[in-house]
């Protein structure tokens, strides 16, 4: 099938630099996502945006070429819960892909444990209302104790000033829980004012969450831009990022976002975006754990010791 990108649609960069910090032996790039092809993974009929292809290959050379050892693949939008391309790409990774998938309510257990066996380890609830369609919250309490007997996890998607209203919901939920993004912090707010202090204390209050401190390149309003070798980008989001890492570091996450949807200002360097992470996670044992330990422990539990 032929698809049209949505207008002005920005492509991911091609060529991205050899990064020069050097991640730790069995990194885990733990938020990216692949986009069909449409030709073989057509594009979901309720998507809002119609992206670039990004295969399975293109995502395992970025890996290679960047340096990690795994990837876990998200459930893009586009895709809305057709999770084909998603199990395809897990199932072609030689091990080395886990997943997050998006399900319906009518989805089976036969269907969930077919996706547990290929590397699905959670679900996606989003409800950035740019990206999906609403989903009504008893829907997805449901879908959250179904999967929780396949010991997966719940990964939510939202904007800071929904938090509010999205408290209680959240924190009622029975499985580990990740935020994509740090809960997207408007970072010309300070990073001690009450809108990242009440994501901060959602983080403490609940010690089921964990937060991924990824997409500075979508969160950054200042730049610099990760783009012709820059190596302090996006300076404005790394005080927000850097003190999830410091107060939570058994329960950070982090990863490329590639290949980075709806971008509207740029395309960056995923080297360089590798580049930005000695400056959230200052030391070699934040990184580790940020980069080896957590993923770990979250998406391939068997093979860490407390398994
Ligand atoms: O901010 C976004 O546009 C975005 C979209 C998607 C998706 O469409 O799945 O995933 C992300 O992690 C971020």
């Amino acid at each position: 099938m032929q698809f049209q990108k949505t207008p002005g649609w920005l492509d991911w960069y091609q060529g991205p630099s050899q990064p020069r910090f050097q991640l730790p032996a069995g990194a885990v790039d733990a938020h990216c996502h692949v986009f069909g092809p449409g030709e073989e993974f057509p594009y979901a009929p309720e998507r809002k945006y119609t992206p670039c292809d990004a295969s399975k290959q293109q995502l395992f050379a970025l890996r290679d070429r960047l340096g990690f050892a795994r990837n876990v693949i998200v459930q893009a939008t586009c895709h809305g819960a057709d999770n084909r391309a998603l199990v395809d790409a897990l199932l072609h990774s030689d091990g080395k892909a886990r997943g997050v998938a998006t399900v319906r309510r009518s989805v089976s257990d036969e269907e969930l444990q077919a996706m547990h066996d290929a590397g699905v380890r959670g679900v996606r609830f989003n409800f950035v209302k740019r990206l999906v369609d609403f989903t009504p919250k008893d829907e997805l309490m449901e879908t959250a104790s179904r999967i929780a007997r396949f010991g997966w996890h719940v990964v939510i998607y939202f904007e800071a000033v929904d938090l509010p209203e999205l408290w209680d919901f959240f924190s009622g939920l029975p499985t580990t829980v990740v935020v994509d993004h740090m809960g997207r912090p408007d970072v010309s707010k300070p990073v001690d004012g009450p809108e990242f202090e009440l994501f901060l204390k959602f983080m403490r209050d609940n010690p089921n969450v964990w937060s991924k401190v990824s997409c500075p390149e979508r969160l950054s309003l200042t730049g610099p831009r990760a783009l012709d070798g820059e190596q302090a980008a996006y300076r404005d989001v790394v005080p927000f990022a850097r003190r999830v890492v410091e107060e939570f570091p058994d329960r950070v996450l982090w990863g490329t976002d590639w290949p980075h949807p709806n971008l509207k200002d740029h395309m960056p360097d995923d080297g360089l975006l590798v580049d930005f992470i000695p400056h959230i996670a200052p030391t070699a044992e934040l990184q580790h754990q940020l980069l080896v330990a957590n993923p770990m422990r979250l998406y391939w539990p068997e093979e860490t010791q407390e398994a």
